[in-house]
């Protein structure tokens, strides 16, 4: 499914974003404060632009009936307030669809699975860690089985191994996913491309060694970074000074 954004204006925190992400991982990188969110915010609707259109092949997000029947969002109002069991929070994924038990309870099972915590099933979601939380918001997002993906920040709370799982995992989903990500690393790793952010503004966009490259790290984020392929993948690395530029 293609995600189209066209000039999308929000106050004056983000302005004139033009964005498009089709069947691949596209990553939002950029500083505290640059807009991320807040872009994020209008592709799953939770804020309408003061201008421009966000589409979803070709339909305004904001005119569209059922949207959760084909687009799941992890985002940093995902948190889940009641206390619920894993698995009911999970089955919250199966909402936007048309009911049958059966199915239903093998795509949460599978979910379940495939996220690594089938053993968390019966425990309240309010007692686990953070990280076991961000897990199960990531298996209900898989539930929905979506065709967009919006992620903010899915790697928070995870330690090093789940961050690489959850960003596999996703990207083995082969649907439209946009991701905010703060670590340029597993951004160059897992997206396609990627839109650079500052004040509010894209900057930059393309591939991840076009875009990561270290005149624009110091503009944008004010550090010195060094490109370094992967030994193994061959992908851009950035190994970063310790000294924080003005
Ligand atoms: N509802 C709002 N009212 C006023 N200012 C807001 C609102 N929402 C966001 N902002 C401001 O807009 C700017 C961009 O916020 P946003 O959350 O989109 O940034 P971000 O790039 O996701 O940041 P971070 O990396 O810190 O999560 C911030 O300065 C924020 O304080």
């Amino acid at each position: 499914m293609r995600v189209e954004l066209t000039g999308v204006t929000v106050q004056n925190i983000v302005e004139d974003i033009t964005l498009h992400a089709s069947n691949e991982v596209v990553g939002i990188v950029g500083p505290n404060g640059s807009g991320k969110s807040t872009t994020l915010r209008c592709v799953y609707r939770a804020l309408k632009p003061d201008a421009g259109t966000v589409l979803l092949d070709g339909e305004n997000v904001h005119k569209r009936q059922n949207i959760a029947g084909v687009l799941a969002a992890l985002t940093q109002e995902s948190q889940v307030e009641f206390d619920f069991t894993v698995a009911e929070v999970v089955e919250m994924g199966r909402l936007p669809h048309d009911r049958n038990p059966a199915h239903d309870s093998r795509v949460v099972s599978d979910a379940l699975a495939t996220v690594d915590v089938s053993h968390l099933a019966n425990r309240s979601f309010l007692s686990l860690s953070g990280g076991e939380r961000q897990r199960v918001l990531i298996a209900r997002a898989v539930a929905q089985q979506p065709r967009v993906l919006v992620l903010d920040e899915p790697t928070n709370h995870l330690d090093i191994r789940h961050q690489l799982d959850v960003l596999s995992l996703a990207r083995g989903l082969g649907v439209t996913i946009i991701t905010v990500l703060h670590d340029l690393n597993l951004a160059a790793s897992y997206c396609d491309r990627l839109y650079v952010l500052d004040e509010g503004r894209i900057v930059a966009h393309g591939t991840p060694a076009e875009v990561l490259v270290p005149e624009l790290i110091a503009k944008v984020f004010h550090v010195t970074a060094h490109v370094v392929a992967h030994p193994t993948t061959g992908v851009p690395q950035l190994l970063f000074d310790q000294e924080v530029t003005p």
